[in-house]
């Protein structure tokens, strides 16, 4: 029997890769874009989440990225960003996520004049206002933010920087995002060095909608801690005729190193990276050893939560309380924060909450 979302929202979870502008309330996306005058595809809660769903559901990384249009276009003064924060922090603590890093480009929250400083302050100020309420109400969750740099844009040094100015202040890491295909990390090679030399963490979208040459190039030249999905590191893999698999050196690699996998089923499936949840290299890449951990990516576009994305995986991989165990540590040990504050939520949130489950 898969276990029910019901049981699986009581346990604690840990999220890596979900982006702000990918998570906004239906009804709060309605209510912003009145205030500033943005006009949207659908006007009530229902119906709006519909359309996100349906839109991200093309098959292509280009056009479910379109779709942001209608969050980031709703997200220009501090006291909209300050909300979508604030509830973001309150609807995963209601998850029952009790550790999250939330990312977001300050570069596409500057198009009414904020400068990124306020951007980011606004991020910071509403997570620590969502998690303070969250905590009031018995839901304690962990905040992190992960500032992002858009690919296909030339500002990636500046968020660098950026990302270390405010690393006492609940930034944790950088990553690049956006189109894949054509945008290769590389390109951003300085951000990368610099963030290195300040012994600053950071992931990198890669091996989603491009393949293997984009996770080496993550990996060998940039020297990315974890990979933003890396599914495509299956193209590295070939099922042998024993039921076993060969693994080429890349990933080797991959699974000798533990590089953290922030994988992402349901958004996998709309932008075509991988073709139904039951087909996803994720119960594979799990079974071969590879540090996978589950993620939303976008819940507003996916219409998912992390709930349901472990119950989507139990359901079809016939995962029980043990794996949801293993994705959850496996997540908490590749967190950017720092190794005892880790360690802490292992041993006094996730492991006495999974035993209690596993009876
Ligand atoms: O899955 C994704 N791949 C690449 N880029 C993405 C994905 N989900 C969201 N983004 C982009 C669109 C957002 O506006 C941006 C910052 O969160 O990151
Ligand atoms: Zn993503």
């Amino acid at each position: 029997m898969p276990l029910t979302l019901e049981e699986i929202r009581s346990a604690p979870k840990v999220l890596l890769h979900d982006h702000l502008d990918g998570g906004l309330r239906p009804r709060t996306v309605i209510e912003l874009a009145a205030e500033c005058g943005h006009e949207l595809p659908a006007t009530e809660a229902g119906a709006l989440g519909d359309w996100f769903s349906a839109a991200a559901d093309s098959g292509s990384l280009e056009r479910y990225l379109e779709t942001f249009a209608h969050t980031v276009g709703v997200m220009q003064t501090e006291r909209a960003i300050h909300r979508v924060a604030k509830e973001c922090a309150l609807d995963l603590a209601d998850d029952g996520v009790v550790y999250a890093e939330v990312r977001m480009a300050p570069e596409l929250l500057i198009e009414q004049g904020l400068t990124l400083e306020q951007a980011v302050e606004a991020m910071l100020a509403g997570f620590g206002e969502g998690s303070a309420e969250a905590a009031r109400e018995g839901r304690p969750i962990k905040m992190g933010l992960l500032l992002v740099a858009m690919r296909h844009a030339a500002r990636s040094m500046e968020i660098a920087e950026l990302a270390v100015r405010y690393r006492d202040e609940g930034v944790v890491g950088f990553d690049i995002a956006g189109a894949e295909a054509g945008f290769p990390p590389t390109r951003h090679l300085d951000a990368f060095e610099y963030l290195q030399r300040e012994n600053a963490h950071f992931t990198i979208h890669a091996g989603e909608a491009f393949g293997l040459p984009s996770i080496w190039q993550a990996l060998q030249w940039c020297g990315a801690d974890r990979l933003g999905h890396g599914v495509r590191i299956i193209d590295d893999i070939t099922p042998t005729a024993d039921g076993g698999a060969h693994l080429g050196r890349l990933a080797h690699y991959v699974r000798d190193k533990r590089v953290p996998l922030e994988m992402c089923p349901s958004s996998n499936v709309q932008t075509g990276a991988a073709d139904s949840i039951a087909e996803h290299p994720i119960g594979l890449l799990s079974k071969l050893g590879f540090r996978v951990t589950v993620n939303t990516d976008n819940r507003l576009m996916s219409g998912t939560s992390m709930s349901k994305e472990f119950a989507l995986l139990s359901e079809a991989f016939g995962y029980g309380w043990t794996d949801l165990r293993w994705f959850t540590v496996n997540a908490m040990k590749s967190a950017f924060v720092h190794f005892d504050a880790r360690l802490e939520i292992i041993n006094d949130v996730i492991k006495p909450a999974y035993a209690k489950l596993i009876g």
